[in-house]
């Protein structure tokens, strides 16, 4: 039976990746529709079950409006009570859930950003613990690129805030080079990931030109941090920044701060989610991008004999 989504023009909005279009000039001149891009928010629960379904519909509905590649925030898969629980539904890359979103990413035409896929990985029977995931998946279902959470939140707030994610998480041990999408050079990174600009640096020296930060940001943090940090790393790095996000209570001990934002390479907010689960749209506009760069250059102002190299040291291939 055909699903509902086919009956829909998918790639209206959408140009091929870049790799099929040639060179930056040949995307300019190629005076077509800007990608279409989706972001989404979610409140994932323990039920696993339940959480694929919200997102699958938050999918197909960004399919429907010609969204070219959607974005869910860390934890879509579910949210766990306890270290306990989080550990006893983790599943491998390919497990059931993620054979269930290449399936969902292939019936829409659309790729998928998976932020923060609790994974077992092969080390698993030796470590008991996971990896925090951002999976990707392109317009065919296939992985094109996964990024293990490379700085953990181990941070305690007095009375208010306790999150020890190394307690049953560890580390990644590399970033991963941007990777070339329908919207444009995407690179990887996961929530507290957003607290440093090293790796978001390193990520537009590699040749990134969106920065993707799928969150789960506590109240007390998310409200006094969370714009500002996006923000600052869209100026900074003069890339668009996606950030889809939690929101609200996932379980009785947990409340997620939401906010899922997209800002411009100018720090302009260009779209954001209200209350409660839902989507928002924004057009990734890369002859902006190209303008805002021209205009103020930082990249080519840095001063590397005074500071050293920030973020250049990384074992990434320059674009
Ligand atoms: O554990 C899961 O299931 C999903 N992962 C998370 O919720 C992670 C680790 S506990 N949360 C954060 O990194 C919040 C960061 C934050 O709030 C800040 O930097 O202020």
């Amino acid at each position: 039976m055909l699903s509902a989504v086919l009956r829909f023009p998918l790639h209206r909005l959408c140009p091929g990746p870049r790799s099929l279009l040639g060179s930056h000039q040949a995307m300019a001149a190629s005076l077509g529709p800007k990608p279409l891009v989706a972001v989404c928010q979610v409140t994932s629960t323990p039920d696993k079950e339940q959480n694929f379904s919200s997102c699958a519909a938050l999918v197909r509905a960004a399919a429907r409006r010609g969204a070219c590649l959607v974005f869910l925030p860390e934890g879509f898969d579910y949210i766990g009570r306890d270290s306990a629980q989080t550990l006893s539904l983790a599943e491998s890359l390919d497990g059931e859930l993620m054979a269930r979103y290449s399936t969902l990413a292939r019936d829409c035409g659309v790729w998928l950003s998976l932020g923060g896929f609790h994974e077992r990985s092969a080390d698993w029977p030796s470590t008991q613990r996971i990896y925090n995931c951002h999976v990707l998946l392109d317009q065919t279902g296939h992985l094109a690129a996964a990024y293990r959470k490379t700085h953990l939140c181990d941070v305690e707030l007095e009375g208010r805030v306790t999150m020890k994610e190394s307690s049953f998480t560890n580390p990644g041990t590399e970033i991963v080079p941007p990777i070339s999408t329908p919207a444009g050079m995407l690179g990887l990174s996961i929530c507290y990931d957003l607290r440093f600009p090293e790796i978001s640096l390193a990520l537009r020296h590699a040749g990134a030109e969106i920065l993707t930060y799928p969150s789960a940001f506590t109240f007390p943090t998310g409200s006094a941090h969370w714009e500002v940090l996006l923000r600052a790393r869209a100026i900074e790095t003069q890339c668009y920044v996606v950030a889809a996000a939690q929101t609200g209570r996932n379980h009785e001990g947990r409340v997620s701060y939401g906010h899922t934002l997209v800002a411009d390479p100018w720090g302009t907010v260009v779209a954001q989610c209200s209350e409660g689960p839902g989507l928002c749209y924004a057009e990734i506009d890369l002859e902006y991008l190209r303008r805002v760069r021209r205009e103020i250059p930082v990249q080519s102002h840095r001063r590397a004999d005074l500071y050293g190299t920030v973020g250049l040291q990384a074992a990434l291939p320059a674009p």
